[in-house]
């Protein structure tokens, strides 16, 4: 049978609770959290300086040079979601713009991961509306072609299924499966709390060689000092 495009209606979601931790935790320390994974390729930037947010993907698979599918995941949407997409070869047309994100805004999404370009980034910035996309491109796109809407997709070479957690933000965009995302929010809380007591003992002047008990590594790894006459 040949494969159909569809558009699922999925009530998988992460709780706002998990999502809230996760996105006070940040993008890397969530990539840490979940043993480093789930990292998004860092060609994926922010357009945007100081967002930070985690929400349940609901994820689209267009073809290259056509948005149609993005009009019908704005459906799916529901508060606190972050919309995910891809293309089915490579592409860097702007595939959403101003309008489209006051469409999905109004839907309650919290912001857009996109493989391929957006436009209007003065008017998306202006709108405090953020944005994590491979590139900024004027170049138009069509409305004509079938896809899917929440199917796994992958993203920047990472997996992302619908309702799995998007955290993002200045350092880019990491994707958590949704069964693991409280475990991992329990993680990067540990984490958050591990690096404070560090961050007090550098800033009162500890070495991390000594601090990460580093010297042996040194000797064992052949570095020595040298002292200059
Ligand atoms: O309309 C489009 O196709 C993309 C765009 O520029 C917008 O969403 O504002
Ligand atoms: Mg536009």
């Amino acid at each position: 049978m040949m494969a159909r495009h569809v558009v699922v209606r999925t009530g998988k979601r992460v709780s706002e609770e998990v999502l809230k931790g996760l996105a006070e935790a940040g993008a890397s320390t969530a990539h840490e959290a979940d043993g480093r994974r789930g990292a998004v390729s860092p060609d994926l930037r922010p357009i945007q300086a100081g967002a930070r947010i985690a929400g349940s993907a609901v994820t689209v698979s267009c073809h290259p040079g056509d948005n149609l599918m993005i009009h019908a995941a704005v459906e799916q949407v529901r508060p606190g979601d972050v919309v995910v997409v891809t293309t089915t070869s490579p592409s860097t047309d702007g595939m959403l713009g101003d309008l489209l994100a006051t469409s999905l805004r109004a839907r309650g999404a919290i912001g857009v991961v996109l493989d391929a370009g957006v436009r209007d980034v003065a008017e998306l910035r202006e709108m405090g509306f953020p944005v994590w996309s491979r590139a900024v491109s004027t170049q138009g796109t069509v409305k004509a072609s079938p896809g899917s809407v929440n199917v796994p997709i992958v993203v920047g070479g990472q997996v992302v299924g619908p309702g799995d957690a998007i955290v993002a933000d200045d350092d880019g965009v990491v994707v958590i499966p949704r069964e693991r995302a409280a475990a991992v929010l329990a993680a990067a809380r540990a984490r958050v709390a591990s690096e404070q007591a560090k961050r007090a003992r550098l800033a009162a002047g500890e070495l991390g060689l000594d601090m990460y008990n580093l010297r042996p590594l040194l000797a064992e790894l052949g570095v020595v000092y040298v002292d200059e006459p």
